[in-house]
């Protein structure tokens, strides 16, 4: 997950560079970035899902890291010279001219990546809810967010500077063929462990319970989860929480420069904090839910410190431009994404039978990721209407775009409330710790000794 969060991000600090080499406009970076989402909202994601209950974490991990791979030298090869100048992209050019061809070869190798990094994303969720059950479980799952937050960190430090790494004339291509080369390395790792895992299983004689029949899955389960009320709270608070936390992280630079009156550079200097703070806290926090419990009023809290953060910067950053202001905002950002992650993911466990554990994961982003699709676009349709007749980059007023963002945490306050309500009445347990204590394995085994 590493490796693929470097991935995704690999471009966004090359945006300038993109448009100057390849004549990338923003509308064509934009739908380049959407496209990432579009193949799992148009119904991909349901079917990994499927292919994970059925098939098991080693095939679906295989599968998903062999489909980031050919997506990623899809995408090197659309922005190599390889490529550009050819006739292929001459013809690609030529219809829908807003997106040059190698903008749109680009954006079916990320198509291609998404699918592949969505379904590991998955994958790893529910090999670690099996391996971690009763156990560490959001410590674990913490720590696998804090590495992916990592990889965002260390490609937009590495990206800039790796596009400049050959000397002469800055390249895009060079940060591509790392991150590609990176992955290729991921998949090879993967396929190793697939290895050991089989021939610990063959030496133990004990499966790893992959596909065991007593937990057979069902198409019909896909169908129970749409129709369960629980299911929905739960899928609909992570898209409206999500869809102010991914979209903000690509929109963020700009809104601080018209706001702060400041460089790019600077700008990104202050937002790079967002994903570190919540890198350093996930681990901890989740650590504290297996321990100690409280995943809903983690929910709760994460939400709230979400409204209050957009509504600074929509309200109080224009009227008072200040830097440190920012910089505090931007940290209590981050402790709400490392909160709201670090409570939803090991929650999905306890609430959801394992038999379809994969395909609730997957329903979950399936539903995400029509957020992260439409949200950007939605968002950068506020902002135009917002902003009628300015062309100054820097001039934008961001205000109503971010009482949007604002609002979506509103929603996903009231799905937090409602989860936590229904866990008070219905005992689901969201509330308790992961890790059972001693006393209560004792008071479990002597109820079942009894019985
Ligand atoms: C974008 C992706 N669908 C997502 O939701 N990512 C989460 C982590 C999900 C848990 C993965 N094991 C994130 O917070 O980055």
């Amino acid at each position: 997950m590493f490796f693929a969060y470097m991935f995704v991000d690999v471009m966004s600090p090359l945006q300038e560079l993109l448009e100057v080499r390849l004549g990338w406009s923003p509308t064509a970076f934009g739908n380049y970035a959407g496209a990432e989402y579009m193949l799992n909202v148009f119904g991909f994601l349901i079917v990994a899902g499927i292919i994970l209950d059925k098939m098991g974490v080693r095939f679906t991990g295989t599968l998903s890291a062999s489909l980031m791979v050919g997506g990623a030298v899809i995408k090197l090869y659309a922005i190599s010279p390889l490529f550009v100048g050819t006739a292929f992209d001459g013809w690609l050019s030529s219809w829908w001219t807003a997106m040059p061809g190698s903008a749109k070869l680009a954006a079916l190798g990320f198509m291609i990546f998404g699918c592949g990094c969505e379904m590991a994303g998955i994958t790893v969720s529910k090999a670690i809810a099996r391996w971690f059950d009763g156990k560490e479980m959001a410590l674990a799952m913490g720590c696998e967010m804090a590495l992916a937050r990592l990889g965002v960190f260390a490609v937009f430090s590495l990206s800039p500077r790796l596009s400049q790494a050959l000397g002469g004339d800055p390249s895009v291509v060079v940060p591509v063929a790392f991150c590609t080369v990176l992955l290729l390395i991921g998949l090879i790792c993967f396929i190793v462990f697939t290895v050991m895992d089989r021939t610990l299983d063959r030496q133990t004689g004990v499966g790893s319970g992959e596909t065991s029949s007593e937990e057979e899955f069902k198409l019909s389960d896909v169908g129970g989860l749409f129709r369960s009320r629980l299911f929905w709270i739960i899928a609909l608070l992570c898209v409206l929480y999500y869809s102010a936390i991914f979209p903000f992280q690509r929109f963020g630079t700009n809104m601080l420069q018209c706001n702060l009156g400041i460089s790019a550079e600077t700008a990104a200097d202050l937002l790079r904090w967002f994903p570190i703070g919540a890198l350093m806290l996930t681990p901890p926090l989740g650590y504290c839910l297996d321990k100690f419990g409280r995943g809903a009023t983690m929910l709760i809290l994460g939400s709230l410190l979400l409204i209050g953060c957009h509504l600074v910067f929509a309200l109080l950053l224009p009227a008072v431009p200040s830097q440190i202001l920012a910089l505090v905002t931007i940290l209590v950002l981050g402790v709400s994404f490392a909160l709201v992650p670090a409570a939803l993911w090991p929650s999905v466990p306890k609430v959801m039978d394992k038999r379809y554990l994969g395909s609730a994961y997957s329903l979950i982003f399936w539903v995400q990721n029509i957020g992260l699709f439409g949200v950007p676009i939605l968002f950068g349709n506020v902002l135009a209407a917002s902003n009628a007749g300015v062309t100054d980059p820097m001039e934008y007023d961001y205000t109503n775009p971010m009482l949007m963002f604002a609002g979506f945490g509103v929603l996903a306050l009231i799905f937090a409330l409602w989860l936590k309500i229904l866990d008070t009445r219905k005992h689901y347990g969201l509330e308790a710790p992961n890790i059972a204590s001693d006393t209560a394995v004792e008071a479990a085994e002597a109820e079942s000794a009894e019985e």
